[in-house]
C-alpha cells in the first residue's frame, strides 16, 4: 500500500532523510521510531505530499506522491506533529469544514461527523471553540479530522501526545482495531505503545534506516538477548 524507494530529503546542506527504502502492506501497522531529529516527521510529510522529496520515489496505493498528489491525498488521513486546527472555529465547524474538503456532504457528512466525534470522545465539546479546549482535547480533534472519511491509509505523527492515560489506552485500542482494515504508520516516542500496537517496526537514526523488522524478531536480529525489550534495542541502535 505504501512503497518508499531510496527516499532522500535535504534541507539546504542538511540531510534529514538518507536513502530510505521500505514498504507497508495493506492492513499493516508500522511503528516508526527514531530519536529527536532522526527524520520521522520529514518522512511523513513527504509520504503525505506535504513536502517534495529531494530524491527517490514514494507511492501510496500505487500512486506517485509527486505525479498524482490528489489521488494520494484522497487515500490518506494525516495527523501532523502540530495538528492543523483553526482554533477560532468550533469543533463542529472545523470538522464539518474538513469533511467538506474531503468531498462529504449532506447526511453522509453529518453521520461521519457523529461517527468520528464519538470515536474520539469529543461529542460533548462539539460546540466549543477549539482554542478554549485543553491540549488533549485539541489532539483528539486533530485525530478526528484524520479519521474523517475513513481513509485506507493513516499517517499519525505522535498521536498520543498530550492525551491522558485513559484516552491514550483508548486510542491505542482504536489504532490496533484498524489493523487489517487500514494501513497505518504510527510515529511515537512511547515504545510500549509500539509493542502493543504494531506488527513491524522501522527505526531511523540520523536519517538512515537502523532497523526494519517484525517486532517479534527485532531483538534476535539485532544481536540482543531474545527477551530484550524494544527500549533496549532502540537505545543500542540509536546510540552515538
Ligand atoms: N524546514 C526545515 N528546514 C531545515 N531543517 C529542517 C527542517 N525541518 C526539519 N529539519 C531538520 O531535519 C532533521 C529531521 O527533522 P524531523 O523533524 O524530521 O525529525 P523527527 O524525527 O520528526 O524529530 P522529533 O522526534 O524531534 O519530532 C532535523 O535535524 C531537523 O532540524
Amino acid at each position: 500500500m505504501i512503497e518508499v524507494q531510496h527516499l532522500t530529503k535535504r534541507y539546504r546542506d542538511r540531510v534529514a532523510v538518507d536513502d530510505l527504502t521500505f514498504q507497508v502492506e495493506a492492513g499493516e501497522i508500522l511503528g516508526f521510531l527514531g530519536p529527536n531529529g532522526a527524520g520521522k516527521s520529514t518522512t511523513m510529510k513527504i509520504l503525505t505530499g506535504f513536502l517534495p522529496p529531494s530524491e527517490g520515489v514514494v507511492r501510496v496505493g500505487g500512486y506517485d506522491v509527486e505525479a498524482q498528489p490528489l489521488e494520494v491525498k484522497r487515500r490518506i488521513g494525516y495527523l501532523p506533529e502540530m495538528p492543523p486546527l483553526y482554533v477560532e472555529m468550533t469543533v463542529r465547524g472545523y470538522l464539518r469544514f474538513v469533511a467538506s474538503l474531503k468531498g462529504l456532504s449532506g447526511s453522509a457528512l453529518k453521520a461521519e461527523l457523529e461517527r468520528v466525534a464519538a470515536l474520539m470522545g469529543v461529542t460533548h465539546v462539539m460546540d466549543r471553540v477549539i482554542q478554549n479546549l485543553s491540549k488533549g482535547y485539541k489532539q483528539r480533534v486533530g485525530i478526528a479530522q484524520a479519521l474523517l472519511g475513513s481513509p485506507p491509509v493513516l499517517i499519525l505523527d505522535e498521536p498520543t501526545e498530550g492525551l491522558d492515560p485513559a484516552q491514550r489506552a483508548e486510542l491505542r485500542a482504536l489504532i490496533k482495531g484498524l489493523a487489517g482494515k487500514h494501513t497505518v504508520i504510527l510515529s511515537t516516542h512511547i515504545l510500549p505503545e509500539v509493542t502493543m500496537t504494531c506488527q513491524k517496526v522501522l527505526i531511523i537514526h540520523q536519517g538512515k534506516m537502523a532497523a526494519y523488522d517484525d517486532i517479534s524478531q527485532l531483538a534476535r536480529i539485532h544481536g540482543q538477548a531474545e527477551n530484550a525489550s524494544l527500549e533496549e534495542v532502540f537505545i543500542k541502535l540509536t546510540a552515538a
